[in-house]
């Protein structure tokens, strides 16, 4: 089973359309606010509650304070600079303690949004019917971002945007304030606020640009960070002794993405000193100001105070709402890659116009009518009109050459793919009329590169048909069928022992120690075998390449019980071993995307034909190349 290694996707990830214009946006965070809403209503309530007190008691405290040195100044009655001292320490200690309120209720919304996301992710991709969408590269991307990243956000976005609302509650607050001592005073903060919002504006649009940048960049560098440290790669990376290739490769990227960050930093630095610079001059002089009036007996010692702390709050606050902006952006810039894996249309289309019908009992035949397929607009023909009939109750088996596209035809019974052109009819009815899920309730299939679960031997036959997960003497039946139950039974802990070294059994087995086991892969291709027997009932039984990690013996032995288990039943077989598919029902031989010799053994072998020659040189031993493409000029093997 070849290991083909996945593409990860970088931290950054690509913009679309969808993330662009001011409608897009609004559309986002109103996504984002609905699922942290879906969360938990309650605490989305109390955050926006914590986020308004917390935007009120800086302007309630600045003016408190201004309240009691005026008292103090004015010689006021004892009882009321009492009051006013208890009001200005309950504002002082709402404003301190909001802060950590406002945190956790954050993590408690993160942890419960989180939760809801990743159900709602999982949900949409675990409807994704097909494999195309898993083997298009841009959605690939966008899909682990949106795993990895995607339900983090909905939270984030929703905190930075009521810090935001906090922060401008506050604005408002202190604006209003100096309105109210010097309104020439209000209009120079609220004029010196516009650059610092364009310039927001301007890094958050160069922000995004370099993601898109460094998407490329960030990519590359997990992909070879991930063959370093993976456990799959283990082994080629340790006999080939790639990982200080991979290393300097992987630090090449980094340095890349490195310095791609710097220049965004140092332009945010720049900016932001710039920013500071006039917010000191816009305070100070206003201070100035202040101070001259109070020398003329304009102003109270009191209304310098809350002079100050306005004018210092509001652009102190400008600047933690550039911050809180740059994340939103961040978080809402991925959020688009959940969204739209969520909101992905389905990618089995049914046949337009029509209902869908129940799945019947397979009767007559599956048929392959003028079928041709090519796994993507720009790649080159698979299929080119492919005619075949799989009979009910029979073995059909499917020959042909490396690449002749055998895999691809059982990807198509299986609907994995729907045909490019022309059709698949079950009974005569196309199988785009069908729920896909019932499709598959009614087929049962082992393939060349089948799965080896980290999970229990019980599991992993138990998974062929999870009604029976739990079903010992089921799985035991089964795994006898498959002839692995004494394999299974001398395991440590019997079907019970965990086939991993990736997990520490504690974990799974209730607590009760034993190590995990690696089987051999001949060991894991009978337990995939056996999976595929727990649904030998079905209409359909798909064997690719059944026997392809066994030795000679166990081969025969297999084979022999595939025999049987075929018996009477419909089932697609594929080998390249022909001794084994000589006794089925009918053999396509697959060339040039076309069946071109159909008929059992003994009518193939007299027509003297591909299949007669690919068998008489099996049978010889004889396995020259040169052979093999005098057999078969046309197709590579
Ligand atoms: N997911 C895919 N995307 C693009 N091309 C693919 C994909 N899967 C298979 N192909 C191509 O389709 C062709 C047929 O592949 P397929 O696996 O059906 O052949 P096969 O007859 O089963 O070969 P083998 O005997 O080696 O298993 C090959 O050229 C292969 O490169």
């Amino acid at each position: 089973m070849a290991v083909r290694w996945g593409r990860p996707t970088g931290r950054g990830g690509r913009t679309s359309r969808a993330d662009s214009g001011a409608h897009g946006t609004l559309a986002l965070l109103k996504a984002a606010f609905a699922l942290v809403w879906q969360a938990s209503r309650g605490l989305l309530a109390a955050r926006i509650g914590v986020a308004l007190a917390g935007g009120v008691a800086p302007v309630a405290v600045a003016w408190l304070t201004k309240l009691l040195l005026d008292l103090l100044v004015d010689g006021g009655a004892t009882t009321a600079v009492l009051t006013v001292v208890l009001a200005l320490a309950g504002a002082t200690l709402a404003g301190a303690l909001l802060p950590a309120v406002g945190n956790f209720v954050d993590a408690e919304l993160s942890r419960r949004t989180q939760l809801a996301g990743r159900a709602r992710l999982y949900r949409a991709i675990g409807g994704f019917g097909g494999l195309g969408r898993f083997e298009d590269p841009d959605f690939q991307d966008r899909l682990q971002l949106a795993v990895s990243d995607g339900p983090a956000t909905p939270a984030q976005v929703t905190a930075n945007g009521l810090t935001i609302a906090q922060s401008a509650v506050t604005i408002v607050g202190f604006v209003v304030t100096l309105a109210s001592m010097a309104p020439w005073m209000a209009v120079v903060v609220a004029v010196a606020a516009i650059p610092t919002v364009r310039a927001e504006l301007t890094l958050s649009r160069a922000r995004a640009a370099m993601m898109l940048q460094l998407g490329h960049a960030n990519r590359r560098e997990l992909f070879y960070a991930d063959l370093i440290s993976s456990v799959t790669a283990a082994k080629e990376v340790r006999i080939y002794g790639l990982s200080d290739l991979f290393a300097v490769r992987m630090t090449t990227e980094l340095r890349k993405i490195n310095r791609g960050m710097r220049g965004l930093d140092l332009r945010e630095l720049r900016m932001q000193s710039a920013l500071t610079g006039l917010g000191a001059v816009v305070a100070g002089g206003g201070l100035v100001w202040a101070a001259l009036s109070a020398r003329s007996g304009r102003l109270g010692v009191g209304d310098i105070v809350v002079f100050a702390a306005a004018t210092a709050g509001v652009q102190n606050l400008l600047a933690s709402i550039i911050g809180n902006v740059a994340r939103t952006h961040q978080a809402l810039l991925i959020f688009t890659h959940f969204q739209q894996v969520v909101r992905a249309p389905a990618d089995l289309a049914p046949l337009e116009g029509l209902p869908l019908l129940p799945v019947p009992s397979l009767r007559d035949a599956i048929e392959l009518r003028d079928v041709w397929f090519r796994y993507g607009p720009s790649l080159p023909w698979i299929l080119q009109g492919v005619n075949l009939t799989i009979r009910a109750g029979r073995a059909t088996a499917l020959v042909g050459l490396n690449g002749a596209g055998k895999s691809t035809i059982v990807k198509l019974l299986c609907r994995l793919y729907d045909p490019t052109r022309g059709a698949v009819l079950w009974d005569g009815v196309d199988l785009r009329r069908f729920p896909v899920e019932e499709l598959r309730e009614r087929l049962g299939a082992v393939f060349q590169d089948f799965m080896a679960y980290d999970l229990s031997a019980a599991e992993n036959i138990g998974l062929g048909d999870i009604a029976r997960l739990d079903d010992r003497s089921a799985i035991e039946a089964t795994a006898e069928r498959a002839g692995c139950h004494v394999t299974v039974e001398k395991l440590p802990r019997g079907y019970d022992t965990l086939l991993t070294r990736f997990f520490s059994p504690e974990e799974v087995l209730d607590g009760e120690a034993s190590s995990g086991v690696q089987l051999s892969g001949g060991q894991w291709q009978r337990l995939a075998l056996a999976r595929a027997f727990m649904r030998a009932d079905r209409d359909l039984l798909i064997l690719d390449e059944p026997s392809a990690g066994l030795d000679a013996d166990a081969e025969h032995e297999v084979h022999t019980r595939l025999r049987a288990l075929r018996e009477g039943s419909t089932s697609v077989l594929i080998s390249h071993r022909l001794s084994t598919v000589r006794d089925a029902d009918t053999i396509a031989v697959l060339s040039d995307g076309v069946v071109t010799e159909l008929g059992d053994h003994d009518t193939l072998l007299a027509a003297g034909g591909t299949y007669a020659g690919l068998f008489t040189l099996q049978a010889s031993g004889y396995t020259s190349p040169d052979a093999r493409t005098e057999l078969h000029p046309s197709t590579g093997g």
